[in-house]
């Protein structure tokens, strides 16, 4: 029942505006946060439902129960996957339920629709994402696009060809398209489900948002190359990047996080990817002097975020508690800053790009803003000419995206590259002569300052998408994660990384302080022991993906 009780209690707070519901869960300090994120969030969605069938059914007054706690258990009741609570509460719902399933039956009929989320209004429907259309990668590991879009016709689908405009993107019933930008992706009308497909089971096609698809399209790794997937869970990026390095080379892939790296190494199964070396780690904490990344000239870096830009999570912004919702995002961004810091030391990087689904300049613009600062010897390749949204001003190398100008959820991409050393120098002397680098506070100012400038559209036709990848200095270009799971994008750093600084710095021992020569033996045995520790943990990992 705790996990009911919690649930209507967040809703009480975010009825009184006293924070986000994302933020409100957080800090319920509740210890399953999962199944409590779930719950009120699929409640929050059919609220209007529910108070109709609580209204009509006169719950409240039966059981003296208050509005949200009787939305919750009639949600998990009739909508759920039934009550997860017993003893009184469970026995009193069940004496009610028949009469509260003939009211939903009821409001069904009468709006002619058989499922739940049809009796949803139209305003929210929006807000969820049901008008982004869902977007399908094909996985060219186990097939290829016209094998795909083959199985498809046969399967009853109608194909349009490639599109060439956003308008394109907008179908109705079995229609399908090949996306403009990403000559991979496939295109169909909002909601169509793949879950039961053949095609998703065998792991021929990845449910993936289009924005989601940028960062490894436009690292495009050659075959044969070393690459990091730094915060790499649930790992449709890490797939992608093993698909375009055709499987061939090393693709190191790290997440703090061991369930999720878990279901990885199944996505990955399913995926046919074989390239991989999973690890269960901290990205900060890898080392980029150790000789198995000598190699490394590519990274991924898709930390996490706000997750403000995933529709079915909404903003915090319009939260009450913006002091909290302002902290969050500062200390988003000094973890984001810091794994960017840590990717730029691998000695051969040649390039390394960062994403998040996060609309705020704080988590993006300024993020990368500051990283240029300490770092001058990278700078931006400019992103697809053709892209209709750009990076806040100065950045428009850098791509956004967002429901209405690309018609996917909203994400944000920059593409980092080693630039030559004399260039570098004289970057180098030029940050010297100018201001002291700009830290994240000073950059958050410097961008409030800026009004975006936003590019305008740019059809694309076939040809121009296939030329579109830039021109390299080297070479170029979900939950079970579907793209609207909230697990996959909007989760909070775990606790490490807002303190990934290393803890284990041995305090001083000695007067001058360093550490007896006894506990820096010790200490040597220690950090071999750890080694050791993380490499099984890897091999396991390989076994199970
Ligand atoms: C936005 S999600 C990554 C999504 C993933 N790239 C994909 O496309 O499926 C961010 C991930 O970073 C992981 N993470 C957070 N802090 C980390 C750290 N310090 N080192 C490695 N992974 C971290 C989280 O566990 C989470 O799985």
């Amino acid at each position: 029942m705790a996990l009911y009780v919690k649930a209507a209690e967040v809703l009480d707070k975010a009825e009184k505006k006293q924070g986000a519901l994302k933020t409100l869960v957080y800090d319920s300090k509740f210890e399953n946060i999962k199944p409590l994120f779930a719950l009120v969030m699929e409640t929050q969605k059919f609220s209007s439902v529910l108070e109709e069938i609580i209204e009509s059914t006169k719950l409240l007054k039966q059981t003296k129960m208050r509005m949200n706690l009787a939305k919750v258990l009639v949600y998990d009741l009739l909508m759920g996957h039934g009550l997860k609570c017993g003893g009184a509460w469970k026995t009193m719902m069940m004496k009610h339920r028949t009469r509260l399933q003939s009211v939903l039956a009821r409001m069904k009929v009468k709006q002619k629709v058989s499922k739940n989320e049809d009796l949803l209004p139209p305003s929210v429907r929006q807000m969820l994402g049901e008008k982004l259309p869902r977007y399908v990668r094909v996985n060219t590991l186990k097939t290829t696009v016209e094998d795909a879009v083959d199985y498809l016709k046969r399967d009853g689908f109608s194909y349009l060809g490639q599109a060439s405009r956003m308008e394109d993107l907008t179908l109705k019933e079995k229609y399908f398209v090949m996306d403009m930008h990403l000559p991979e992706l496939l295109v169909f009308p909002p909601k169509t489900d793949f879950h039961d497909h053949f095609l998703y089971k065998a792991g021929h096609i990845i449910l993936q948002d289009k924005a989601s698809c940028l960062p490894a399209y436009l690292l495009n790794p050659p075959p044969g190359t070393h690459i990091i997937d730094a915060c790499a869970a649930p790992g449709n990026k890490t797939s992608h990047l093993a698909a375009i390095m055709k499987n061939k080379g090393k693709l190191f892939a790290y997440d703090l996080d061991a369930k999720r790296l878990s279901t990885m190494a199944t996505l990955l199964l399913r995926s046919g990817v074989t390239c991989q070396q999973l690890g269960n780690q901290d990205f900060l904490k890898v080392d980029p002097e150790s000789p198995q990344f000598k190699d490394v000239e590519y990274i991924l870096l898709d930390p996490s975020c706000s997750g403000s830009g995933m529709v079915c999570l909404g903003d915090d912004a319009s939260s009450a508690d913006q002091k909290k919702v302002q902290a969050r995002l500062a200390a988003l961004a000094s973890f984001q800053l810091r794994c960017l810091n840590h990717g730029l030391k691998f000695p051969r990087l040649k390039r390394l790009v960062y994403s998040t689904c996060s609309i705020h300049s704080q988590e993006n613009e300024e993020v990368v803003t500051a990283c240029l600062q300490q770092n001058p010897g990278f700078r931006l390749v400019p992103l697809l000419s053709q892209w209709p949204e750009r990076g806040l001003e100065p950045l428009t190398q850098c791509l956004r995206a967002s429901p209405a100008k690309t018609g996917t959820h909203g994400f944000f991409v920059a593409l980092l590259e080693k630039h030559n050393e004399a260039g570098r120098k004289k970057q180098a002397a030029a940050v010297q002569k100018s201001d002291p680098p700009v830290t994240i506070s000073e950059a958050a100012n410097e961008a409030e300052k800026q009004e975006p400038a936003l590019q305008k559209s740019h059809p694309v036709t076939i040809s121009e998408a296939g030329n579109e990848k830039q021109e390299p200095v080297v070479q170029i270009s979900e939950q079970e994660a579907t793209p609207l799971s909230p697990s996959t994008c909007g989760k909070r750093p775990a606790a490490s990384d807002e303190e990934s600084e290393d803890k284990q710095t041995p305090a001083a021992d000695q007067a001058d302080g360093t550490p007896s020569k006894k506990k820096r033996r010790k200490r040597k045995r220690k950090k071999k022991k750890k080694t050791t520790t993380t490499t099984t943990t890897t091999m396991e990992m390989e076994t199970v993906g």
